[in-house]
């Protein structure tokens, strides 16, 4: 899904500057999209934007030509993406696998409801759910209830959620965090196979960032840098403050 911002300002209201500040950009339909920049930058509000989460002041916002801002589109976007959050946003009670299942659930016929929370997992998703498990390492854990696995375990039991549905458009904001340097990998890698989807990662770790093939840094919620081939002077420049904003 193509991803098109113009212009778009989002303050909260019990702040005086804009988490972001008129920005304006696309990311095309199938593009892989780093978001860089430091803390309280604005990544997590302009992912959240695009999830029709946070209401922009001004601006618009395009998802695959649909408007957040209206209901019936938002659950159009809602229901076509994949979305890793910051935290930790899992069922808690539920299975790892039941959770990783959530993200089908809106194929899921009345008695499918019951049977998959009961632990059945249908039949049409059962190798993908273990593939994808394998591939993050969690497939010993699928059995058991969330609360009951690390935080880095279940990190990458949303993502598995994200992406079994094979959604058009991937969001996943800082997927990393709490991972070690060989699960974090896998995680990137298992974004970076979404291939035909549009791909939105945040991520304050320069090596991830690297791996993909457009980087957007925001700083003080608005656009510094938007490019392919990040220097050592490029990064210090995004977080030293002193990278310009285009006019
Ligand atoms: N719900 C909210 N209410 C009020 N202010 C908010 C809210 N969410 C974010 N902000 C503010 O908006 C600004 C941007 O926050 P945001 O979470 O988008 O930054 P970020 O770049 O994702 O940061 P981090 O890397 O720490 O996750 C910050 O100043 C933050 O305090």
């Amino acid at each position: 899904m193509k991803i098109e911002l113009n212009g778009i300002t989002a303050t909260f209201t019990d702040r005086d500057v804009p988490a972001l500040d008129d920005v304006s950009l696309t990311i095309n339909q199938a593009e892989h999209v780093v978001l860089l920049g430091p803390s309280g930058s604005g990544k997590t509000t302009l992912l959240r934007s695009i999830l029709g989460a946070v209401t922009p002041q001004s601006g618009e916002i395009r998802v695959g030509g649909l408007d957040p801002s209206s209901p019936g589109d938002l659950r159009t976007i809602r229901r076509r993406t994949g979305v890793v959050r910051q935290g930790n946003d899992l069922v808690l009670g539920l299975r790892a696998q039941t959770n990783a299942l959530l993200g089908t659930a809106p194929t899921w016929g009345a008695r499918e409801w019951a049977a998959v929370l009961c632990g059945t997992v249908p039949a049409r998703y059962a190798a993908r759910v273990d593939e994808l498990a394998e591939r993050q390492g969690i497939l010993p854990y699928l059995k058991a209830r969330v609360e009951n696995l690390s935080g880095g375990q279940r990190q990458r039991v949303a993502l598995v959620r994200a992406v079994l549905p094979e959604p058009q458009l991937l969001l996943a904001d800082e997927p990393t965090s709490g991972l070690d340097p060989v699960t974090s990998q896998a995680a990137v890698d298992a974004l970076r196979a979404a291939t035909d989807v549009t791909v939105v990662v945040s991520t304050h770790d320069l090596s991830i960032a690297r791996q993909f093939p457009r980087i957007i840094a925001l700083r003080g919620g608005r656009v510094c840098y938007d490019g392919a081939e990040l220097t050592e002077r490029d990064a210090e420049e995004i977080y030293q403050g002193t990278a310009v904003v285009p006019a």
